[in-house]
């Protein structure tokens, strides 16, 4: 990890600005894994080049997937199921998608996969995964209890049938059974029983992939999804810009006022990201379609808001970088499940938050936070990518504002701080 602080850009003036993003990595991630169970080889066009689509592609590669990459398309060529492969080594980084999607895509091959990931990565809530496993006669190991690292022990063939799980910490322990079900010998009817079901934008975007390819998904009630048994159609897949890490930028012109010109944000998503066009009007921006493009006109001095964000928890750490510069108070709910992200976010945002003078309360489901008289400081990132964007935005109005460890960003979006200085400058 390096140490050295990134001074962050200053802009006290409105911006006009235009950013086209790299490839969005929760789209990335599903369409690597649908083509590694697929019935010939997929190209993705456009995937996201970044720390966790690596992770997820050295994963499926250890499991006998071919990868072939050049600078617009990944070429992938499915892993044969039933050749024994004996013991596979998978780091996940501390990507959730690996860590909660191939435990699931290992359970399908003769092997004894070890999963292991970063120091943080062996805290981040996998009972959801591993319960699921243990229910559909999957034989684990788990030394640290339900946590990384532990083993699969996949003997080729998985049954399936029903089967209920709690997924209140993370929608992704859902989508991880829905994309390997098709593979499974009798599909899949999924409950999930708890106390909350976070990010549903993702659960949706995982049964619109594999609608794309032709698998069999019905919703008959919330919280329920039967997958059939079946083939899964290879494709060739336009991965749509990462909306979420747009949402750095749109955050960056809520602050400052001025334009902001996304391209090429899709007319049709799944993606959690899409929800900016809403939360930016909610602080007082307007947001209009022209052509292919979002654009975005803001007068600099956000509303506060008082926003759940429990379906797209992942666009929180900008929304209160955000808030800690509007005209008022304001209110994040429904995303206790973020306190097991890549940091505790609450926490995390607690603590930086104050550190640029404002008062925040941290409550078991979000955030309240009123903003103060602004000071710059050196901003801790926690490991966490968007907990860098955040910073970036603070700085964006408190002069002197430096960032610990911004290549952290790396995780989905490498090259965010050169591409964040241009749209500053
Ligand atoms: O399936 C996915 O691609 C994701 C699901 C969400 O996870 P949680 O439900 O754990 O928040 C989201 O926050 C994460 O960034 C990506
Ligand atoms: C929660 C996130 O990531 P992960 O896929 O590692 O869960 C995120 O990107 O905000």
């Amino acid at each position: 990890m390096s140490t050295q602080l990134w001074s962050a850009p200053y802009r006290p003036e409105p911006l006009d600005a235009a950013v086209s993003l790299p490839g969005s990595k929760s789209q990335t991630n599903r369409a690597l894994v649908l083509a590694a169970l697929a019935d010939g080889p997929s190209r993705l066009h456009r995937p996201l080049v970044s720390r966790d689509a690596d992770l997820m592609a050295d994963a499926l590669a250890a499991l006998g997937a071919g990868i072939v990459r050049d600078a617009e398309h990944w070429t992938v060529t499915p892993a044969p199921l039933g050749q024994p492969l004996g013991a596979v080594t998978i780091d996940c980084g501390l990507a959730g998608t690996v860590m909660r999607f191939v435990p699931a895509v290992a359970a399908l091959f003769d092997a004894t996969t070890t999963l292991d990931g970063d120091p943080r990565a062996r805290e981040r809530p996998m009972g959801g995964t591993l319960d699921a496993l243990r229910g559909l006669g999957v034989a684990l190991d788990t030394p640290q209890g339900d946590r990384l690292p532990f083993a699969v022990h996949g003997t080729g063939t998985v049954a399936g049938g029903p089967l209920t799980i709690d997924a209140s910490e993370s929608s992704q322990f859902v989508s991880a059974l829905l994309l390997v079900a098709p593979r499974f010998a009798d599909g899949l009817d999924l409950r999930h029983a708890g106390e909350r079901m976070p990010s549903l934008p993702h659960v949706a975007m995982t049964l619109d992939e594999l609608r794309r390819r032709g698998v069999e998904v019905e919703e008959p009630e919330p919280a329920r999804w039967i997958v059939r048994p079946g083939a899964v159609r290879a494709l060739d897949a336009e991965i749509e810009p990462d909306l979420s890490n747009a949402g750095a930028f749109l955050g960056g012109v809520l602050v400052t006022g001025g334009r902001l010109r996304v391209r090429h944000w899709p007319t049709r998503t799944t993606q959690a990201g899409d929800r900016w066009r809403s939360i930016a009007v909610s602080f007082g921006a307007a947001v209009e379609r022209d052509g292919d493009d979002l654009v975005v006109t803001a007068t600099g001095v956000p509303r506060g808001v008082d926003l759940d964000l429990g379906d797209v928890g992942e666009l929180t750490p900008v929304v209160a970088a955000v808030a800690a510069l509007a005209d008022g108070p304001s209110r994040l709910r429904g995303i206790g499940h973020l306190r097991g992200h890549e940091t505790d976010r609450i926490a995390a945002l607690a603590t930086e938050l104050r550190r640029v003078g404002c008062t925040v309360d941290e409550h078991d489901d979000g955030l309240t936070i009123v903003p103060g008289p602004l000071r710059s400081a050196d901003l801790e990132t926690y490991a966490d990518h968007r907990m860098a964007h955040a910073a970036a935005v603070l700085g964006l109005a408190a002069k002197g504002t430096r960032v610990h460890d911004v290549e952290t960003t790396a995780k989905t979006y490498p090259g965010f701080a050169d591409d964040w200085e241009r749209f500053a400058s």
